[in-house]
């Protein structure tokens, strides 16, 4: 068998999707196929078990007791993908597990269960202390199958409340995390329904709504106190070969290691004497708090949110820190930063002297056309063809450096102004 069809299969086990998909070639690599024939008896109530089986092909039957008592008898069938035995070398089989037919199973030994346990559903040997902050954002805690729980981080970007971006990041995470490694997100589509609150964490409960056998598709709904706060769908396909053509050009831009960081720019902004004096002192007293992404704007920016500019923007932005080397985490922290400036873009024809919006992210959609870095600079090309009745379009194309066309996206926001005190901004959960 190849090692390719056993990480496939071990991919589509639930209980496995959870972990970094770096795992799964170690795992394949360790384990080993038995054989057994209708009416052999796989393990024995009683005896103390030796690893964990994964059925890879035929049916077996669980029969047992739980408490010794004839009432409490379990009694169920295994199929393919399901799992039994345990982790912890001293636990003792509560039930006979017998083939109903031929039977095939994935042993995995004690000595090497601890595969299954990884401090990070992204890497196996990084914790959220030692990876970038942006990983550790999107790094989420599995409470059950197909629910997982994440928060919001003391040092991650908030406006006051749930950023747009965690959201469909940590969703996409918490889609990804529950579909086999091979196939990767290739759209999603989402919807902010509620303001979320920042001090709460936020369930992610996904709702398998297809595998196939190169797609699946997935919904989540990020619930606080009961309320579902967003929502996202997202379809994803295992890599295959085909057709090829790019009509998107990349525009000539200055590449991103001489432009200035948004840190330099705020540096620069304290003491620039063309911007007013009431924005620079905003800026000196306003407590800056460093995005997890570097960006760097392509052409120089001395406009201040109260400047008329074009509906139009170009910037380089990259992950702060090295990433693990998972595609699918490489997409979830584009997914983050690609609602960080992107819709505020809708603004820039209307900004003028004593400009306050009350602005937030109503949808936001995306097409992944081909493998990404996000620890690599992109370049993100905005344009916003539209803005009426409240509501902003703003569409955009992310290109590598280079000028390969890795991602399609769009957002609608909701453009108003702001009218004191501003309650759409904050949670009302
Ligand atoms: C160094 C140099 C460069 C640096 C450069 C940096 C750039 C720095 C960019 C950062 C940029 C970040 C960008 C983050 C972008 C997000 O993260 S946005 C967050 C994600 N989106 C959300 O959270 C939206 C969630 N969805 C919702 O809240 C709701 O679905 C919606 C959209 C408000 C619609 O709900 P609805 O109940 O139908 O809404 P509606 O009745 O119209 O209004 C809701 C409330 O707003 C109030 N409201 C209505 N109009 C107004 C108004 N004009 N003013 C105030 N309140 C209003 C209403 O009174 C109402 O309040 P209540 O009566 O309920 O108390």
């Amino acid at each position: 068998m190849s090692s390719e069809t056993v990480i496939e299969f071990l991919g589509n086990v639930p209980l496995l999707q959870r972990l970094p998909s770096s795992v799964f070639k170690r795992i394949a690599d360790v384990v080993k196929f038995k054989h057994l024939e209708k009416g052999d008896y796989v393990v024995r109530e009683g005896e103390v078990g030796d690893g964990i089986y994964f059925v890879w092909e035929g049916e077996a039957e669980v029969s047992g007791s739980v408490h010794a008592e004839e009432e409490n008898r379990l009694e169920y069938q295994l199929k393919r993908y399901d799992y039994f035995g345990h982790v912890n070398p001293e636990s003792v089989h509560v039930a006979d597990i017998i083939a109903l037919t031929k039977l095939t199973c994935l042993f995995l030994p004690h000595e090497h269960c601890t595969l299954l346990q990884s401090k990070s559903i992204w890497s196996t040997d990084k914790t959220t202390e030692t990876c970038s902050l942006v990983e550790s954002i999107l790094h989420l805690e599995p409470i059950e199958l197909n629910i997982f729980q994440g928060i919001t981080l003391p040092d991650a970007p908030k406006f006051g409340k749930v950023f747009g971006g965690q959201f469909v990041g940590q969703a996409l995470a918490a889609a990804s995390k529950t579909v086999d490694s091979l196939k990767i997100v290739h759209s999603l589509h989402s919807y902010f329904l509620m303001v979320g609150d920042f001090n709460i964490p936020i369930i992610y409960q996904v709702n398998r709504l297809r595998d196939g056998r190169n797609f699946a598709t997935r919904r989540v709904d990020a619930i606080q106190k009961g309320n579902i706060v967003f929502t996202l769908l997202a379809s994803f396909q295992k890599e295959e070969e085909g057709f090829d053509h790019q009509e998107a050009m990349m525009p000539s831009v200055p590449a991103p290691d001489g432009l200035l960081s948004l840190d330099e720019l705020r540096e620069l902004r304290l003491t620039d004497p063309r911007l007013p004096m009431s924005y620079r002192k905003k800026v000196a007293t306003t407590k800056f708090v460093p995005w997890p992404i570097e960006i760097r704007f392509c052409a120089p920016n001395t406009n201040t949110n109260q400047t008329k500019s074009d509906p139009s923007l170009r910037y380089w932005f990259r992950a702060k820190g090295k990433l693990s080397d998972d595609q699918a985490l490489h997409r979830c922290v584009v997914a983050f930063a690609s609602d960080l400036i992107f819709s505020g873009v809708s603004l820039n024809p209307h900004r003028r002297k004593g400009f306050k919006s009350a602005s937030l992210s109503l949808d936001h959609s995306m097409w992944f056309h081909r493998r990404l870095r996000a620890d690599d600079w992109l370049l993100f090309v905005i344009v916003s063809p539209t803005a009426s009745v409240t509501r902003g379009f703003v569409s955009g194309q992310m290109f590598n450096r280079k000028g390969e066309l890795v991602v399609s996206l769009t957002q609608e926001a909701l453009l108003r102004m702001a009218r004191p005190p501003n309650p759409a901004t904050v949670s009302k959960l």
